[in-house]
């Protein structure tokens, strides 16, 4: 039996913790999240990553540091009352909306648990009860996530499938282009694109996964290679610069993605390359999906031009990390500066925004929204 998928958050006996995902595919290292602090950093500094894994690493450390302070003794200021509360939790979660700005996974899901809170306030509640609201929509933000991927994923894998009807004979295996990582690592569990890869696969009907590296964190390399090699996937990596030449010479059926914004046109934010591979499968005629849950869709900006893109800190692209000769036994990790020391003038956005008229469907656990033809927009109503 194939071992199974690799969780990037655990929580067990109160104990709430992730899997350093700088360290992986070589050493597999789950580290505490004690502390509002610690989640807020392991966000910031990519220990866990992925947009809906950020939003529920945030959800799940308010709610530990709730059930920590309902043990607690004695009983900490901020449980005496409803005002003590709300003063105690706002600022708690406006930080932690901070940690990353383009995902808007993550500032979805403290909305939420600020709507709660106020909510529940508002509705005469005392603090116990308040608190237990809290709880509850906080746990509930991280357990709906493996469920939505699945019903997302068999959407859009049962959409391309129609989508060319020679995908659906037996005889021919669907060769998928996808970008980063999104799969368990990237969510509570299944994946939003690498999700819609499982399903083709558990379903026999993916040929092959290709990705991309995904430099310069190598999300692609590191983690989506070892996702796929965990669930058996028969897979290809390329470098980022290789998608033309892989459109060339190989049948690619289509590119999947996921998103960490969708604006209410269709504009879409995602990894760094996202873009560069959506104008290339353009030109190759080949269907670009992108695959998100709902709360990823900003109904608030009108279009990409409005997303906020992340800058990673510039030594980030100078770096490449591993395991020194991990096939020979070393398990030593490094990191390795690939540039020459002091080098001025690097630019190293976190993603690209591919404009809605390069994506052929969007697709969320609700269905599937395809751009009509001649129109450079999404009406994104159907499935939000
Ligand atoms: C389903 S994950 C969405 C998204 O998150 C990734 O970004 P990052 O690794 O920087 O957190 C990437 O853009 C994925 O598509």
């Amino acid at each position: 039996m194939a071992p199974g998928p690799l969780a990037s958050i655990r929580v067990s006996d109160g104990k709430l913790e992730i899997v350093n995902q700088l360290l992986l595919p070589h050493v597999t290292e789950y580290v505490p999240i004690a502390s509002i602090q610690d989640a807020h950093d392991a966000i910031k500094s990519m220990k866990i990553r992925g947009a809906p894994a950020i939003a529920s690493l945030a959800s799940l450390s308010v709610v530990h540091h709730l059930s920590e302070a309902l043990k607690a003794s004695p009983t900490p200021e901020f449980l005496v009352s409803v005002d003590a509360l709300r003063a105690h939790v706002e600022p708690i979660l406006s930080f932690l909306s901070t940690a990353r700005p383009t995902a808007v996974n993550l500032s979805a899901a403290t909305k939420r648990l600020q709507n709660t809170l106020t909510s529940s306030i508002a509705a005469g509640k005392d603090v116990s009860a308040v608190v237990a609201d809290l709880i509850a929509e906080g746990n509930l933000v991280s357990d709906e996530d493996v469920g939505r991927n699945k019903e997302m994923s068999r959407w859009g894998g049962e959409w391309l499938l129609q989508y060319n009807s020679t995908f659906a004979k037996p005889t021919v295996g669907v060769n998928v282009l996808t970008v980063c990582n999104t799969g368990s690592l990237a969510t509570s569990g299944y994946g939003t694109a690498l999700g819609f890869i499982t399903y083709l696969h558990e379903t026999k009907k993916l040929g092959r996964a290709y990705f991309t590296q995904t430099a310069p964190y190598h999300q692609g390399s590191r983690l989506t290679a070892l996702e796929l090699q965990i669930l058996q996937i028969p897979s290809t990596m390329i470098c980022d610069t290789m998608v033309g030449s892989l459109f060339q010479h190989h049948d690619i059926h289509a590119v999947v993605v996921g998103a960490d914004r969708v604006a209410r046109n269709g504009d879409t934010a995602n990894k760094i390359g996202t873009y560069n591979a959506a104008v290339i499968a353009t030109r190759h005629r080949i269907p670009f999906i992108v695959v998100a849950p709902i709360s990823t869709v900003d109904l608030s900006i009108a279009d990409g031009s409005q997303i906020p893109i992340e800058q990673r800190p510039p030594i980030e692209a100078c770096l490449v990390r591993g395991a020194l000769y991990p096939d020979q036994g070393s398990g030593e990790q490094a990191v390795v500066m690939i540039t020459p020391p002091g080098l001025d003038g690097i630019y190293n956005p976190s993603f690209d925004v591919t404009p809605a008229e390069l994506i052929t469907a969007i697709v969320t656990e609700k269905g599937v929204a395809v751009r009509k033809d001649g129109e450079n927009t999404f009406d994104l109503s159907a499935i939000v």
